[in-house]
């Protein structure tokens, strides 16, 4: 495990001295650090101690919305009038949307300078930070425009969570049930078995990163096993999109991918791969942490047409990410329009 940790340049801490000696070995020309309102309010102030004293902050708007070539153009723009250089660096203090936004903005400045990740949220401590997917959405689909390159050091420094909202605690445990569901039939029994409010997240970041660090080290550009960490994302993405610009129904990413798994693990069921018994366990234990999405008749169609965008298919096929058993996944599993449907009106009945 610490061997895969080492080849995806992962360190988990509860301090942040290694941190301020990677930096200061690296010996950037300047740093810009890359914020929101909340990370700038809740982790600029633990981490700054450990920063060199001259570095630019820039802070941009929080939230998915904002995970735009305009926010680029505002990350670049400062970057350029803060006369960065090749021997530049970026720190993305915050979640999923800065990870791969500001890594986005460092891979491509001048074409390549160094990135730290510092994930501050759950669901970037378990996944996003890790395994280098960078990149932004484009109209309406995520992550449609992006590389993939290794950070120079991701930092998980426990701590960060101690400030972090019930919600978005439980958006980001939605990716630790899936790194369980496609690969880990025990420790998917184990969370079963445990209480959600004393679960010990220091072990569970441990666990989840694991888990994707092997699996991105066998396929790092998704030529084919990778697609296995996709699971509930066909379907979840679309989700996502869908309800993206609408204020009152708007859902986080792991909420999002918490409904798809449900979803694409019906459509497992339906076609023979789990039991009956598998789904009813899955459903159940999802269903009842996740606030419940209503989706109107006349959405379905609609959600149903984004998955044909989604990174995985080939030649128009849609591909999914279905289970074959609790534990273990199988990529590029063809899947009709229609099913998506229908796998949307069942959790429709739930
Ligand atoms: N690259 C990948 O492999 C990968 C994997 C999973 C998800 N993602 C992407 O990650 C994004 C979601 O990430 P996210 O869930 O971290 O969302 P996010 O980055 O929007 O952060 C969630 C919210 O929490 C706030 N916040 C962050 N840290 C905080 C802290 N310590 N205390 C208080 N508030 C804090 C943020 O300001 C924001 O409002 C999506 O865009 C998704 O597509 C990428
Ligand atoms: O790292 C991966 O590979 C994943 O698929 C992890 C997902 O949780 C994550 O949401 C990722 O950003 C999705 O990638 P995409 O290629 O479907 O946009
Ligand atoms: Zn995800």
């Amino acid at each position: 495990m610490n061997a895969l940790m080492e080849s995806q340049n992962v360190r988990i801490a509860l301090d942040l001295n290694e941190f301020e000696r990677f930096v200061t070995q690296r010996n950037p020309t300047k740093i810009a650090v890359i914020v929101d309102e909340n990370t700038h309010e809740h982790c600029y102030p633990l981490l700054k101690p450990f920063l060199p004293t001259e570095h630019l902050l820039i802070e941009i708007q929080s939230g998915e919305q904002n995970k735009t070539l305009t926010t680029c153009s505002h990350i670049w723009q400062q970057m350029t009038d803060y006369a960065m250089d090749r021997k530049g660096m970026v720190i993305n203090l915050g979640g999923g949307v800065i990870g791969d936004m500001g890594g986005f903005c460092a891979t491509t400045y001048k074409r390549g300078i160094d990135f730290i990740q510092m994930p501050t949220t759950l669901l970037s401590q378990v996944d996003a930070s890790v395994g280098g997917k960078l990149g932004i959405d484009f109209q309406q689909f995520k992550n449609h425009i992006g590389t993939f390159k290794i950070p120079n050091l991701v930092y998980i420094y426990i701590p960060f969570l101690q400030t972090l909202s019930a919600r978005q605690l439980l958006s980001g445990y939605a990716e630790v049930i899936k790194h369980c569901l496609i690969a880990d039939a025990d420790k998917w029994q184990t969370l079963q078995q445990s209480n959600y409010h004393t679960l010990d997240w220091q072990d569970i970041v441990q666990h989840s990163v694991a888990v994707k660090a092997q699996v991105v080290d066998t396929d790092p550009y998704e030529r084919g096993l990778r697609k296995i960490l996709n699971f509930g994302h066909t379907i979840g993405h679309a989700i996502e999109s869908y309800y993206l610009t609408d204020d009152q129904r708007a859902l986080l990413h792991g909420e999002a991918i918490a409904i798809g798994m449900m979803c694409e693990a019906y459509l497992a069921q339906q076609k023979g791969f789990i039991g009956e018994s598998d789904l009813n366990r899955i459903t159940q234990y999802i269903d009842k942490l996740y606030p419940t999405l209503t989706i109107k008749d006349e959405e379905v169609a609609a959600i149903a047409q984004l998955t044909r965008q989604d990174k995985k298919n080939e030649g128009g096929k849609i591909q999914c990410t279905l289970l074959e058993q609790v534990g273990k996944a199988n990529f590029n599993q063809p899947i009709t329009l229609n099913e998506v449907s229908q796998a949307l009106q069942w959790y429709q009945g739930l």
